[in-house]
């Protein structure tokens, strides 16, 4: 197997009386996607808070690309090249869908100056159309000058995934993808996620068993904080402990 792109080890955190993390192992391949499931409350939004460094573990650490991430601010994170797309939609509502892009690309550290007065045309010009162009890639092409406010839930989460698309991950951590989303939606979600696969490495955050089992490479489970079982799809599907503690339900 390849070197991890993602490797967590050994990480725990505590709430109060809750164990939300305890000892998870954890790692994701380049190119593949890796997939992380389990019931509510098992502790799948405070792992990826951990990934993305919106938390610090109790214990544990995390490498990135080769490197201990573990203290770096979010921040740092996606400048080391980690891009995440959220359960709740954060999109800035009073921006067109071409602007939210481009302060995202801008956002890079490769981009130059920030916007501004003598901000050179043609930069400006390369800025917006590198917009564009992850505009389209997520199926938004012809919703570049609408307000994103005015966009549906879908268009909303596939221009989100644009914004994280312009930071050039290598590791895109989307948590939930689907939530809050219609048959049509999701559907056109799942496409959009495969289409993206092909460039980005993906950890996925679902409760969507049908989306999970059609797009990961691999599924890892959580329960009650801990780490049952990594495998390919049909290991998971067969495993009796994801069924008795989780799939049994979804299958
Ligand atoms: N900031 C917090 N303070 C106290 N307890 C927390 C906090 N964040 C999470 N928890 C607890 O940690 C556990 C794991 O929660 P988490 O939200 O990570 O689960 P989840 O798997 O993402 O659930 P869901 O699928 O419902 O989103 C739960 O018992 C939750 O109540």
């Amino acid at each position: 197997m390849a070197d991890a792109l993602l490797e967590v080890r050994a990480l725990s955190r505590r709430f109060a009386a809750v164990d939300a993390l305890q000892d998870v192992n954890f790692s994701v391949t380049p190119g593949e996607v890796h997939a992380l499931i389990g019931p509510n409350g098992a502790g799948k939004t405070t792992f990826i808070h951990h990934v993305s460094g919106a938390l610090r573990p109790d214990s544990g650490n995390i490498h990135f690309a080769g490197r201990d991430v573990t203290r770096l601010s979010m921040h740092e994170r996606v400048r080391a090249g980690m891009a995440r797309s959220y359960q709740i939609t954060n999109v800035f509502a009073g921006q067109t869908a071409l602007d939210n892009v481009a302060l995202a690309v801008q956002g890079r550290p490769d981009a130059g100056s920030s916007f501004g007065f003598w901000r050179p045309v043609a930069a400006e010009r390369r800025l917006f159309d590198e917009a564009s162009a992850f505009l389209e890639q997520v199926g938004l092409g012809e919703k570049a000058g609408q307000l994103a406010g005015h966009l549906s839930h879908g268009e909303q989460r596939a221009l989100e995934l644009a914004m994280a698309l312009a930071t050039q991950p290598q590791l895109l951590l989307l948590d939930e993808p689907m939530a809050g989303t219609g048959p049509e939606e999701s559907a056109r979600m799942v496409e959009l996620i495969e289409h993206l696969a092909r460039h980005v490495t993906i950890l996925l955050v679902e409760h969507d068993m049908d989306a999970v089992f059609r797009l990961a490479d691999r599924i890892s489970v959580l329960v009650n904080g801990r780490l049952i079982c990594t495998g390919l799809p049909d290991e998971v599907r067969q495993d009796a402990e994801v069924r008795r503690a989780y799939l049994g339900d979804h299958l």
